[in-house]
């Protein structure tokens, strides 16, 4: 479709306003919607598209550009990264931009530092590179560069997914089943999807297919007793409720209110009666106390940087610290230690992250391994494979956009042993 210098000029200013990047992008982007009322659907998804695509290279599009005023960033953004021919711009250039844009094109970009060419900062590349080499840095790196598609989850206690596959056709949307999950449908726009019957009746969720891959590691049996300990606005509570085929019972605890209160409308559609939100304090909290040695499985789906979820929130890059990330490591060692407690004898604790970095993944399960000799390691490819489900990371589950083209997800599964078989600790 082609743009209008309108259309520019909204999107300039949607980026003044975001660019300070003092909050998430999507909820400094939803403020400007709601600021500007009478934009249309077309309008928006060209301002939602650009500027995300300008934050995914924000670090290169300075880089080329020099001193960039957010016009200038989205001009280089047109003219190198979509494509855009001098004669398509020209309607939209004013006073010197031509001769700009033309320099702008011409700059070689094959010499410039592995950072700008992966458009991470400095210190990410940094931690990275503990553990990747740079080739692998740049493949991660592009595929965090692209959006992300749109994923959903079929509520299979109100559908399943050949049904939705044929309802979605026959309303023109094009979708195919997710490759790794069962239960999983990839479309092929954006629709809004939020719209539409099958979600407002409940009987599909919008849910990245990485994340769903967690509930089949969790594995969770009718009947049991469950925590997902991080529940958020119950992404997984919801998945694990589902698999359940809506028996047993599932605790959703959470330190947010807000989050939780995002769950209940997403309750109430599901059709599902054995979740139980509950506000926590904090991880020491007297309602987790209470139901020590009690649970079957436990879901820790630990605050983390966030870092695996670039396609979809590339301001995280430029927000998130190295000191944040030391607080956050504290934070997830001291949760899992509580959340362990929970477990009865043979139970399963599932420790997840949405991060690539290994001091919030492998780091925080080896270290409360070594503190906690009671619980053992289990292998993440044999319970998938045991589900048919063939993704196979080894003893680890660690999803990356590059190869899964899921969100960067990483799990470790840990069962607690019977006293006796437990070594002393080390
Ligand atoms: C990665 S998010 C959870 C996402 C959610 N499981 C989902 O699938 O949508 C991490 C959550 O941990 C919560 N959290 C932070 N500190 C916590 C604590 N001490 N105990 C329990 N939850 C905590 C945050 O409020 C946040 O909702």
């Amino acid at each position: 479709m082609p743009l209008y210098p309108e259309q520019l000029e909204l999107a300039v200013a949607a980026l003044r306003f975001i660019l300070p990047l003092r909050e998430p992008a999507d909820v400094t982007l939803s403020r400007f919607f709601r600021e500007n009322p009478k934009l249309g659907l077309n309008d928006r998804a060209f301002i939602a598209e650009t500027v995300f695509g300008i934050l995914r290279r924000k670090r290169f599009l300075e880089t080329i550009t020099g001193k960039p005023t957010p016009r200038l960033l989205l001009l280089a953004y047109l003219a190198r990264l979509q494509g855009m021919n001098m004669r398509e711009l020209e309607p939209y250039l004013q006073g010197d931009e031509g001769d700009r844009i033309k320099e702008i094109k011409a700059v070689s970009t094959d010499s410039l530092p592995l950072a700008i060419q992966a458009d991470f900062p400095d210190w990410l590349v940094e931690k990275l590179q503990s553990f990747m080499d740079d080739k692998e840095i740049m493949t991660l790196a592009r595929s965090m560069q692209q959006p992300a598609s749109l994923d959903i989850r079929v509520n299979t206690v109100l559908a399943n997914r050949d049904e939705v596959l044929e309802v979605l056709s026959k309303d023109g949307i094009e979708a195919q089943p997710t490759p790794f999950s069962p239960i999983g449908i990839r479309l092929k726009a954006k629709p809004a999807i939020n719209k539409h019957p099958l979600f407002l009746e409940g009987k599909i969720e919008i849910q990245d297919e990485g994340s769903q891959l967690l509930g089949f590691i969790v594995g969770p049996k009718r009947q049991e007793m469950i925590v997902d300990f991080c529940a958020g606005a119950g992404g997984k509570t919801l998945l694990l409720g589902a698999l359940m085929k809506s028996q047993g019972r599932i605790y959703a605890f959470d330190v947010s209110e807000k989050r939780l209160n995002n769950l209940k409308p997403r309750l109430k559609r599901s059709g599902l009666s054995n979740l139980h939100p509950q506000l926590i304090n904090n991880e020491n909290d007297s309602k987790v106390k209470r139901l020590h040695g009690k649970i079957d499985r436990v879901l820790v789906d630990a605050p983390c940087s966030g870092l695996g979820t670039l396609r979809r929130n590339p301001d995280l890059k430029w927000r998130q610290t190295p000191e944040a990330i030391e607080e956050l490591k504290v934070k997830q060692a001291a949760i899992l230690t509580s959340a362990s407690k929970l477990l009865k004898t043979g139970g399963r604790l599932v420790y997840a992250t949405c991060s690539i970095l290994k001091e919030e993944n492998e780091g925080i399960v080896e270290a409360f391994l070594a503190a906690h000799p009671d619980f053992e390691l289990k292998n993440c490819a044999e319970i998938l494979a045991q589900q048919q489900i063939a993704v196979d990371t080894g003893e680890y589950l660690r999803l990356n956009p590059a190869v899964h083209a899921t969100d960067g997800f990483f799990a470790a599964v840990m069962e607690k042993r019977t006293p006796m078989d437990a070594p002393a600790a080390t």
